[in-house]
C-alpha cells in the first residue's frame, strides 16, 4: 500500500483541481489546498460529532500504516445530528498559488440549465419570519437571530464540480472553497456540499489560533461610487456594529476560558467578497493547552452568533421554530485536520447540497436585529445565493 506525503510541499504549481468529481473533497483556503480521489478504501464515519469518533478514526489511519493522516469533515449547524468524516487513504497537501486564476482547463464545459427554481418559504414568508423575530426582540428575551431560507434548483443536467470550483475560486481566492462528499447510512447517496465561505471558525497552527467572525452585511454596488459609499456606511451603521458586536464578544468570552493573548480589535474592518462587504474582526489567541485541537475549539464556540443569534439557546429555539426547513450541513463547520490538532474550519455558509444528478438546493441566511428591516434581508440573503447560482448555470 502507497500512503502519499500529506505535509504541504513548497512549489504549487495549480489548484488541485483536474477532473473534480463530486464525491472527491477539495477543500482550499488562502493558505492551503488538499484534495483526495474518492477512493474505496478511505474511512468514513456517520453520527454525531465526539472526539471518540475523531480519535478512532485516526487510530484506524495509523493501524494501517499512514503516518501523517488528514480528517475532512461536515459538520451540521445542529451537533447533535450526524457528521460526515472522511479519512482518506491518499491527500494532497500544498500551499495554495498565488497567482490569479482563470476558469482555465475546463471553460468549453457547457453547464445545465434551470429548468425551475423553487424558494423555501417564498420570500414574503421569509420577510414574515423576519417580522416575527422584530416581535421577540421588542419582548426582550432575545437580541439577535440568525434566519435562512434555502433555494431548491432543478436542473436539465449534471453539473461539473470542476468547473463551480474554478468559477468559485476566480471570484475570490481568499475564502474557503470546498467540495466534500455526504456519507449517510443510506451507502447509495450521491450527495455533497459545495461551496465558498468567507468565514473562518478556527484555524490552529500549533499553539496559535486565527478566528475571523463576519457579521452586518451589505451588497456591493457596480458603481465604484455607490459601492465606496456603502463600504463606509456599513461601518458606521449602528444596526450593523450591534450586531457584529454580539459575535465578537460571545467568541471572547469563550475563547477566554481556553485561550491567553488574545488579541481581539476593537472596531471591525470591513471586507469584500466578489458581491458583498462584510463586517470582519480578526482574532488570534494562544491555547491554554496544546490538547486542543482546531475541531475541539471550533466545536466549543459553535455555533456562533454568526450562525446562530444571541443569547444562543433562545437564538437557537427560534431558529427551530420560524424556519420552515432543516439546515442540515448548511450553517455548521467544514474543514480539516491532522492528527496533531492543526487544522482549518470554515462555516458551511454560501453554499449548496447537491443530490449528484439534477438538484441543487442553496442556502443563505442573515443575522436579524432589533432596527432590522425584512425588505434588506430578503435582498441580502438573494445576493448571498447569487455568486453560486451563477457558478452553476455559468456557460
Ligand atoms: C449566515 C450567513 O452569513 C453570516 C455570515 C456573515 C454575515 C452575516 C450577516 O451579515 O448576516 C451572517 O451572520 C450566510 O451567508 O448564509
Amino acid at each position: 500500500m502507497t500512503i502519499s506525503a500529506t505535509s504541504p510541499s513548497q512549489s504549487s504549481p495549480d489548484w488541485l483541481l483536474n477532473q473534480l468529481s463530486h464525491r472527491d473533497i477539495f477543500f482550499a483556503s488562502a493558505q492551503h489546498q488538499l484534495r483526495s480521489h474518492n477512493h474505496a478504501e478511505d474511512l468514513h464515519a456517520y453520527a454525531p460529532i465526539t472526539s471518540a469518533s475523531v480519535n478512532a478514526l485516526f487510530a484506524q489511519a495509523r493501524s494501517r500504516g499512514q503516518t501523517t493522516p488528514t480528517l475532512f469533515g461536515l459538520i451540521p449547524f445542529d451537533t447533535q445530528l450526524p457528521a460526515s468524516l472522511t479519512l482518506p487513504l491518499h491527500v494532497q497537501h500544498t500551499l495554495s498559488p498565488n497567482d490569479a486564476l482563470t476558469i482555465g482547463a475546463n471553460s468549453a464545459q457547457v453547464s445545465p440549465s434551470v429548468l425551475s427554481k423553487t424558494p423555501v418559504p417564498a420570500p414574503e414568508v421569509y420577510g414574515q419570519m423576519v417580522e416575527r423575530a422584530l416581535e421577540l426582540f421588542a419582548q426582550g428575551d432575545v437580541k439577535k437571530i440568525v434566519l435562512a431560507r434555502a433555494m431548491d434548483i432543478a436542473l436539465d443536467g449534471a453539473i461539473d464540480p470542476e468547473h463551480i470550483m474554478r468559477d468559485l475560486l476566480t471570484r475570490n481566492r481568499h475564502g474557503y472553497t470546498f467540495n466534500l462528499p455526504i456519507w449517510a447510512e443510506d451507502a447509495q447517496s450521491q450527495a455533497s456540499m459545495m461551496g465558498a465561505s468567507p468565514e473562518l471558525l478556527v484555524r490552529r497552527e500549533g499553539e496559535m489560533v486565527y478566528i475571523n467572525p463576519l457579521a452586518g452585511s451589505i451588497p456591493r454596488h457596480s458603481d465604484p461610487v455607490i459601492d465606496q459609499q456603502r463600504h463606509e456606511g456599513l461601518a458606521a451603521s449602528e444596526k450593523d456594529l450591534r450586531e457584529h458586536g454580539y459575535v465578537v464578544s460571545d467568541i471572547a468570552r469563550i475563547l477566554a476560558e481556553h485561550c491567553t493573548e488574545l488579541d481581539v480589535p476593537e472596531t471591525p474592518s470591513v471586507i469584500g467578497t466578489d458581491a458583498l462587504w462584510h463586517l470582519s474582526t480578526f482574532i488570534t489567541a494562544r491555547l491554554k493547552s496544546p490538547q486542543m485541537s482546531a475541531l475541539d475549539l471550533g466545536l466549543a464556540l459553535h455555533p456562533t452568533p454568526a450562525m446562530c443569534g444571541y443569547p444562543t439557546a433562545q437564538a437557537f429555539a427560534s431558529i427551530q421554530a420560524l424556519e420552515p426547513f432543516a439546515r442540515e450541513y448548511f450553517a455548521g463547520l467544514v474543514g480539516w485536520q491532522k492528527e496533531n490538532g492543526d487544522g482549518e474550519w470554515a462555516l458551511t455558509i454560501r453554499c449548496g447540497r447537491y443530490d449528484g444528478q439534477r438538484s441543487f438546493r442553496l442556502y443563505a441566511g442573515a443575522g436579524t436585529v432589533a432596527g432590522s428591516d425584512p425588505v434588506s434581508e430578503i435582498r441580502e440573503t438573494e445576493t448571498k445565493m447569487a455568486t453560486f447560482l451563477r457558478a452553476i448555470t455559468k456557460s
